[in-house]
């Protein structure tokens, strides 16, 4: 956790303005007991009500600022640590952008949710106490029992016996809550895997009728949380009996052998009062560091997994010196790649040679599992490849920034992802500044106008979250024209066309060909109807290229082609 607190430094000066209030409450704090005894021994018992009104008027200055230094200290504690929370949601969450695909997979969706959110609130709540009592509680304790011992030693025999007692006592409860704290982050984050799946897939659980076993799930995950919930409350609420018995049995102690002192004449009547008030301070504090200790487990274990988050170096990264490739447009090569998934013993794709330059289009095609995907999930460096190199304009792909080399590409993912908004601002998601002109030119293209312009209000329409008032083929068209819209050198449509039907992937197709005639064009697809006019088609089985060549020729050379084509088109179509 101490690692975290480096992002404290922007509050240096606030910080410590903390420090010096609470300080300053501790001190007040302490005083008064003492002005409270003089105001009893000289001023009540001797009929002094000069005394009595001047140090009754001190005691009330004194209590002022104690008031005010307790204010200000909540209220800059809390900015801070609201502050430096709001900061590290926001690195984590940048962090999280770098992350390479696999990176994100080894963390988690929901995992990574817990710790941009619950994690980081434990943190801060625990940095509030931390910030409020650090300095005042130990102030508060040792000063109280300096001041107990300056009043009388002989009583202070009862807190000797007392604060060792309430110390294992905390101790003794501290073990039994703090393993439960710990366990109740990973019992968090069990629930909002289970909350997430089932909200993602709540059409497929419909479709299933699974909505009984889901809800039982629900339920597993659920009051497993709240069973761990309920053993730390549990020992939470014995606390504070326990600690007010042993603040009870305290003052009755006091009060019992102060007596004893003061009918002996060995101890002024105001001086036990102000004994009883330090006890009761130094009690306060110790309860209140041993509440802090028992929360920074809980808080250490979000402190851990925020800086897993933070510490895990993004695989991909940019060399030092990038190098541009702006003398060609739009040339890919590929040399001899080989790329194995993190953690995978066989290659998802071994020995790829092929090139593909601007004007032409590659097709690829191959059975399920054959690694189309992959292959082109490799051009916008998505992945990393093992051996082998990737050139696009004649620059490997990784000595060039991740920005310019994405720039420089228009990606159609198999899964169209839309974001809630307008469909203009989603098709704007492709270029931020694209004129309506622009955004009109590209939907007529990716053939959405048509729909666009009969929803009620056309292009300013809402798409609700992951464009579920959307069908899968608007969806698909959607996220074509924002590709298009950004006008790159290179577009990669993965399977981006499956939804639509017949005549519509005919319609794009034909218009795609004028828009895209000086740009480079990969598509993978399922469909022969798709690839057999492409100026090439990569035929791909197992992550390995089995032909390459144009539709005619694949029939008479590849019998991997042919039995594609003939599960889909009748003798003579062939
Ligand atoms: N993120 C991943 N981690 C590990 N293995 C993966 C991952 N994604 C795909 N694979 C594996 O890589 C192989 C190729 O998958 P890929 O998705 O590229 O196939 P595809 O040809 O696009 O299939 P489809 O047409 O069904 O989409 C498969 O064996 C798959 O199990």
């Amino acid at each position: 956790m101490i690692k975290l607190f480096r992002f404290l430094k922007p509050y240096t000066v606030p910080f410590i303005a903390v420090l010096i209030v609470l300080f300053g409450q501790a001190m007040a704090e302490l005083y008064l007991p003492t002005l409270m005894s003089d105001v009893v021994n000289d001023g009540m018992i001797k009929g002094d009500s000069a005394y009595i009104w001047r140090y009754g008027g001190y005691m009330l200055i004194v209590a002022l600022g104690s008031s005010v230094c307790a204010i200000l200290g909540s209220f800059l504690s809390a900015r801070i640590a609201v502050a430096f929370s709001r900061d590290l949601r926001e690195k984590v969450f940048v962090k999280a952008e770098q992350y390479a695909l696999h990176e994100f997979d080894t963390m988690g969706t929901s995992s990574m949710i817990t710790r941009t959110t619950n994690d980081i609130t434990q943190v801060q709540t625990l940095m509030v106490m931390g910030m409020r009592f650090m300095i005042y509680a130990p102030i508060l304790c040792i000063g109280g029992i300096i001041m107990a011992l300056s009043k009388d030693a002989h009583l202070t025999l009862i807190l000797a016996i007392i604060l060792p007692l309430m110390a294992v006592t905390i101790a003794a409860l501290a073990k039994l809550v703090v393993p439960l704290f710990k366990i109740m982050q990973t019992k968090v984050d069990t629930l909002n895997r289970v909350v997430r799946e089932n909200l993602i897939g709540i059409r497929v659980i419909r479709a299933f009728d699974k909505q009984e076993v889901e809800k039982q799930r629900f339920d597993n995950a659920n009051q497993d949380l709240v069973s761990t919930a309920i053993k730390v409350n549990r020992i939470m609420a014995a606390m504070q009996p326990v600690m007010i018995f042993f603040m009870n049995i305290t003052s009755v102690a006091i009060i019992w052998f102060a007596g004893i002192r003061i009918a002996d004449g060995n101890m002024a009547i105001g001086d036990m009062m102000a004994f009883l008030q330090y006890a009761m301070q130094i009690m306060f504090s110790i309860i209140m560091v041993s509440i802090m200790f028992v929360m920074i487990p809980r808080a250490q274990a979000s402190a851990v997994r925020i800086n897993e988050v933070l510490d895990l170096e993004p695989e991909i990264k940019d060399v030092a010196n990038p190098k541009t490739a702006d003398d060609k447009r739009g040339y890919i090569e590929f040399d001899n790649v080989t790329f194995y998934y993190p953690g995978a013993e066989e290659p998802a794709l071994s020995g790829i040679n092929f090139s593909a330059g601007p004007g032409q289009v590659t097709a690829i095609i191959g059975g399920t599992g054959a690694g189309k995907s992959t292959l082109i999930n490799l051009i916008p460096r998505f992945y990393d490849i093992t051996e082998g190199s990737i050139r696009v304009n004649g620059v490997s792909i990784a000595e060039m920034s991740q920005f310019d080399l994405r720039q420089k590409i228009g990606f159609v993912p198999q899964s169209a992802i839309l974001f809630s908004g307008t469909v203009r601002e989603n098709i704007c998601f492709g270029k931020k500044d694209a004129s309506m002109d622009e955004v009109i030119h590209v939907s007529k293209i990716a053939q959405a106008d048509d729909f666009i312009s009969k929803m009620a209000d056309g292009y300013d329409a809402e798409v609700s979250q992951g464009g579920t008032n959307l069908s899968g083929g608007q969806k698909q068209r959607l996220s074509i024209a924002r590709a298009l819209v950004r006008k790159p050198e290179i577009y990669i449509f993965d399977d981006s066309f499956s939804a639509l039907d017949y005549k519509t992937d005919a319609n794009l197709r034909h218009a795609l060909k004028g828009e895209t005639q000086n740009a480079t064009v990969i598509i993978v697809a399922q469909r022969v109807s798709t690839v057999k006019d492409a100026d090439q088609i990569i035929v791909l089985d197992q992550g390995e290229i089995k032909a390459i060549g144009k539709h005619y020729d694949l029939l008479k050379s590849s019998t991997v082609y042919k039995e594609i084509v003939s599960s889909q088109l009748s003798e003579e179509e062939m």
